[in-house]
């Protein structure tokens, strides 16, 4: 089954409503290969989901940043599934490292929440990355293999997840992967996949790069056999983010 390329622009904790509404128009004057070749997502804060997705093009769509673990209740600050439900927002980022490290989300608990995002139906791009030190300590493999497992022993329909490969070194720094740096990491992760959960769901499933992606960098990237997108950052907020939907039609060449 063929990997359709997949853009996601987090828009992390940013933005004002006007500033908001600037990206938006960019986004929708924009000229883009059509739907069929690239998916593209933009997952702006929470507050802002019911007028992005209102202003947003029909083409693109729209991602929560995260959500409660299980149904809503008696839980101050969070938001439930079921809510993201309502308001139609199909898709939910998870696993994120900025809430794995800065809030101490356990693999375990992100999986659950994956889990149960899938179960209410939302769509869900789920995180993975080692930090600096890990990587330098040859430990790269089993950290994302251990985050990817967690997942893996809770969910067995990968058709909805689409697994972001964000090496925290890279994020916000400016120090993207090198091509080959991401084609390694992403090539073990679907090796991963074939042995642990099947040959089917490693071919299918889409491993998309988070980490200094840009308008510049996006190609060659992009040109990586099991590179099918990104999860961008910083450029998201930016009309560069364009260039790196645009890279998609790298992949269409191959
Ligand atoms: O964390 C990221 C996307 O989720 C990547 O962030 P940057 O593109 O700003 O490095």
């Amino acid at each position: 089954m063929a990997r359709k390329f997949f853009v996601g622009g987090n828009w992390k904790c940013n933005g004002t409503a006007e500033e908001v509404k600037k990206i938006v128009t960019i986004l929708n004057e924009a000229e883009v290969p059509s739907d069929d070749v690239v998916e593209v997502v933009v997952s702006p804060p929470f507050v802002f989901l019911p007028v992005v997705k209102n202003l947003l093009r029909s083409d693109f769509h729209v991602a929560a940043q995260n959500c409660w673990v299980r149904k809503g209740g008696a839980f101050t600050g969070e938001i439930s599934a079921e809510m993201l439900v309502n308001l139609g927002i199909p898709w939910v980022i998870l696993g994120h490292s900025e809430r794995r490290l800065i809030l101490n989300e356990s693999n375990e608990f992100v999986a659950d929440k994956v889990a149960y995002a899938l179960s209410q139906g939302i769509k869900v791009i789920a995180c993975v990355g080692e930090t600096l030190e890990q990587r330098e300590s040859g430990s790269t493999m089993a950290v994302v293999a251990a985050q990817t497992k967690a997942i893996a022993d809770k969910v067995s329909n990968w058709v909805n997840i689409v697994l972001a490969y964000e090496p925290v070194w890279a994020i916000g720094t400016g120090k993207v992967a090198t091509p080959a740096q991401a084609q390694e990491v992403h090539s073990e992760l679907r090796k991963w996949l074939h042995d642990n959960a099947g040959a089917e769901i490693a071919a299918s499933t889409r491993i998309i790069y988070g980490g200094s992606v840009n308008g510049a960098n996006c190609k060659e990237l992009a040109d990586q056999p099991d590179v099918d997108g990104f999860l961008v950052g910083g450029a998201s907020l930016k009309p560069e983010f364009i260039d790196i939907i645009k890279s998609a039609t790298v992949k269409k060449k191959n």
